[in-house]
């Protein structure tokens, strides 16, 4: 699959969490996520930690970190609407509905 570099890149990472969850290879971190004990409570964790962590680096105003918690943070939505059955289509649709 050739790496895409604009936000496909989100349907991408969601088909590879598709691919883990089915395959359960070791040591992969979105298999440790799905198969945690407390369930989706875990991933609502860090996707509320990473959502906190977004908001400091834009309150600390430094550009390289609100990109690196903002992309932790859209991996972590990705693994949550995954668990909760919804697609990036779902997603896309309903921004594209309104789009004025
Ligand atoms: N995009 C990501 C991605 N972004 C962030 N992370 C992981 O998310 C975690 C971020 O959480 P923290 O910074 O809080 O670090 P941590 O202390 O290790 O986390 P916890 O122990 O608290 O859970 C780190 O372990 C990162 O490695 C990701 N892990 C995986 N992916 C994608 O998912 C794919 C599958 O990954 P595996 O399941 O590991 O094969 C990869 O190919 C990537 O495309």
């Amino acid at each position: 699959m050739e790496k895409a570099a604009d936000l496909s890149v989100l349907t991408q990472i969601y088909q590879i969490i598709e691919e883990r969850s089915k395959t359960q290879p070791e040591g992969s971190y979105v298999c440790a996520l799905l198969n945690d004990p407390k369930g989706v409570n875990k991933i609502l964790e860090k996707v509320g930690e990473e959502a906190t962590e977004t908001i400091l680096a834009v309150k600390d105003g430094k550009r390289d970190e609100i990109i690196y918690e903002t992309s932790d943070l859209l991996f972590h939505l990705m693994v949550m609407l995954f668990e909760c059955g919804v697609t990036p289509e779902d997603i896309a649709a309903e921004l594209a509905r309104r789009h004025k």
